[in-house]
C-alpha cells in the first residue's frame, strides 16, 4: 500500500466492469479523500451504481484496484464491513417493528454501534420511534433506512441515489440530514441524477458518462472550467431569431451594436449554468 492510499478513504484505479456485452464502467479512477462528501454525477446507465456497488464490496470488478478504507472491499471481512455504512433501497426493515426497535435490533449486528436514540435523533425520526415501520410515509422510511446505514458508525456512507422520488421538500430535509452527518466527519460517496443536489451537497465530484470519468472537481471550478464563454441572443431585422456562443460576448456585442447602428433587438446574454456544462460533458445536449 502506498503512502498516498493510505491518505485516501476510495482511492480507485483503472476501475473496470463488463456485464457480457455491456461495458459499464471503463477505466474509472476515483480519489476520495476523509471528511469529504463526493457526488458520483451522471445519467441512466452511466456505470454509477455498478462503481458504488464495486466500493460495497457487493459486486466483483473485472479490472483496476480498489481501496476502501484501506482495504480492497472484494477481500474485506466484517470489521471491514462495520466501518462502512450501506443504506439499502429494498425495504429490509420489518414492517411489524417499531421504528425504535429496528434501529435497535440492527444495532446488535455491530461491534461498536452508535447509541439509537442518538441516530432516530439524527434523521429527524424522534417524533415517529414509536411507529411501526409499515406506517411510515416514502420520505421517513428512507431517513430509517439511513438510520440503518450509519447505526454502526461508519466512516464512510455510501449512497446511491438517495433522493430519488423524493419531493422537493423532501429532498431538502434529506440534504441536511447528509450534511449533519458530514459535519460529524463521515465521508460520505453519493450517486445522483439531480446536478442541483450534488452542487448543494458535494466537495467535489466526478461526472461520469458511459462508464469514464468525463470531468472531476469542485462544482463552481467544473463549471468554470467547462462553462466558460456566454451565449448571445438577439433578433435580426427580417424578425429572424440568431444566437452565437462565443468567448468574447463583449466584443459580439460591440460587432453587433455597429451593425444595427444602436440597439441590438432583443438582445440576450447568458452564461452556461451547472447543467449546461453536465449536459456538455454527457452529451446530453440534444436530448433537453
Ligand atoms: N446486472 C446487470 N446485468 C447486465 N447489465 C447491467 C447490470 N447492471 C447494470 N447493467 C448495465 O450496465 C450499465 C451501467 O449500469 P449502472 O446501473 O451501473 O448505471 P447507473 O449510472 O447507476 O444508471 P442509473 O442512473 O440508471 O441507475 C448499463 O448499461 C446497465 O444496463
Amino acid at each position: 500500500m502506498t503512502a498516498h492510499t493510505d491518505e485516501l478513504a476510495v482511492d480507485v484505479r483503472g476501475l473496470r466492469k463488463r456485464y457480457d456485452e455491456v461495458t459499464a464502467v471503463d477505466g474509472v479512477d476515483l480519489a476520495i479523500r476523509p471528511g469529504e462528501v463526493f457526488g458520483i454525477l451522471g445519467p441512466n446507465g452511466a456505470g454509477k451504481s455498478t462503481t458504488v456497488e464495486i466500493l460495497q464490496g457487493n459486486r466483483a470488478r473485472d479490472g483496476g484496484d480498489v481501496t476502501v478504507l484501506g482495504t480492497d472491499p472484494a477481500a474485506a471481512g466484517r470489521a471491514w464491513r462495520s466501518r462502512v455504512g450501506i443504506v439499502w433501497q429494498d425495504e429490509s426493515a420489518p414492517a411489524e417493528l417499531t421504528v425504535r426497535e429496528t434501529v435497535r435490533h440492527f444495532a446488535r449486528y455491530y461491534p461498536r454501534p452508535r447509541d439509537p436514540e442518538e441516530v432516530i435523533a439524527l434523521v429527524g425520526l424522534e417524533e415517529k420511534a414509536a411507529r411501526r415501520v409499515k406506517g411510515l410515509s416514502g420520505g421517513q422510511r428512507r431517513r430509517l433506512d439511513v438510520a440503518l446505514g450509519v447505526i454502526g458508525g461508519p466512516e464512510l456512507l455510501l449512497l446511491d441515489e438517495p433522493t430519488t422520488g423524493f419531493d422537493p421538500a423532501a429532498r431538502r430535509q434529506f440534504w441536511d440530514l447528509i450534511r449533519a452527518l458530514a459535519d460529524e466527519g463521515t465521508t460520505i460517496v453519493l450517486t445522483t441524477h439531480y446536478l442541483e443536489e450534488a452542487e448543494a451537497l458535494a466537495h467535489r465530484l466526478a461526472v461520469i458518462a458511459k462508464g469514464k470519468v468525463v470531468a472531476e472537481g469542485e462544482p463552481a471550478a467544473l463549471r468554470r472550467r467547462y462553462g466558460s464563454g456566454a451565449t448571445v441572443e438577439w433578433t435580426d431585422r427580417d424578425g429572424t431569431p440568431r444566437g452565437e456562443h462565443t468567448e468574447t460576448p463583449t466584443r459580439t456585442v460591440a460587432d453587433l451594436t455597429r451593425r444595427f447602428g444602436g440597439e441590438i433587438p432583443d438582445l440576450r446574454i447568458t452564461r452556461p449554468t451547472l447543467e449546461d456544462v453536465y449536459l456538455r460533458l454527457t452529451g446530453q445536449e440534444d436530448t433537453r
